[in-house]
């Protein structure tokens, strides 16, 4: 089974705690033993905010902001590959070719951001299509899509599952601004209703719940259901 994982910088290194990249590194070491060929997509997270924030206040613009961001992840992305051990390519993969060619060779590819104009969300969605993954998940900062931002919205509802369409629908109107906070950017969830992939949005803050959403889609966040796509497979049935 081949998985995407894309690890939201907020859930990585909130706060530079190397115990908790290990953990993120010991699920992703735990899914590639048990057969899983794995590409991870690390985002900036508030370091990355804290950094276009400074930036905006200086007059950059929005694409000089997105390349601040993308710089951040890339370190994340360092950060994540320090913890993982030999199994792993030790470059930042900046274009999808090399983090195929790296899966292919039987390596861990890891990603930052790769192109102004979007969040990881999208490197992810893209990587996943690229290298026709079984899974796409999503371990974020909040476990699941909500009918509106729940950190705003008290009434707010989370989705089981919703159709790559509804997600569309969910997120469009949230900004595109550099540094922006979505569970899953806009330009991803078109790539995900286009590709047909199967997703899942979860909390990652606590990274031991990857591992069964991936080996036997159990989590209580949302599952993207692709229309017209495949019966969901699970390494582990
Ligand atoms: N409809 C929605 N459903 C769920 N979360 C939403 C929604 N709209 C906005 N959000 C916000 O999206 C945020 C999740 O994305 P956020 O960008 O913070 O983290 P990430 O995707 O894990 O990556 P990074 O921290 O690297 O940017 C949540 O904090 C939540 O407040
Ligand atoms: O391909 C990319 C990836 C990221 N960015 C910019 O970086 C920040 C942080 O990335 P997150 O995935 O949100 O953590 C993002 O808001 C963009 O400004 C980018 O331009 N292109």
């Amino acid at each position: 089974m081949r998985v995407v994982i894309s690890i939201g910088g907020s859930v990585l290194a909130p706060d530079l705690d190397p115990q908790r990249v290990e953990a993120h590194a010991s699920v992703v070491e735990s899914l590639a033993r048990e057969g899983c060929e794995i590409g991870a997509v690390v985002g900036g997270g508030g370091v990355a905010r804290d950094y276009i924030g400074a930036a905006r206040e200086l007059g950059a613009n929005e694409v000089q902001l997105d390349q601040i961001g993308i710089d951040v992840t890339r370190i994340n992305a360092r950060l994540l590959i320090a913890a993982l051990g030999s199994q792993v390519d030790p470059k930042v993969a900046h274009d999808y070719e090399d983090a195929g060619d790296a899966i292919r060779r039987g390596d861990i590819s890891v990603m930052g951001g790769v192109m102004p104009g979007q969040t990881t969300d999208a490197v992810a969605a893209a990587f996943a299509e690229y290298v026709d993954a079984d899974l796409l998940i999503y371990a974020t900062s909040v476990d699941g899509v909500f009918s509106a931002d729940p950190k705003s919205d008290p009434d707010a509802t989370k989705f089981e599952e919703m159709t790559a369409g509804e997600l569309v629908d969910v997120i469009g109107d949230i900004e595109m601004n550099a540094g922006s906070s979505a569970p899953v950017d806009l330009l991803a969830a078109k790539l995900i209703e286009r590709a047909k992939m199967r997703t899942i949005v979860l909390d990652g803050t606590d990274p031991s719940r990857v591992e069964p959403a991936v080996l036997r889609g159990e989590h209580s966040g949302t599952d993207i259901i692709p229309e017209g796509g495949d019966e969901p497979t699970y390494w582990a049935q």
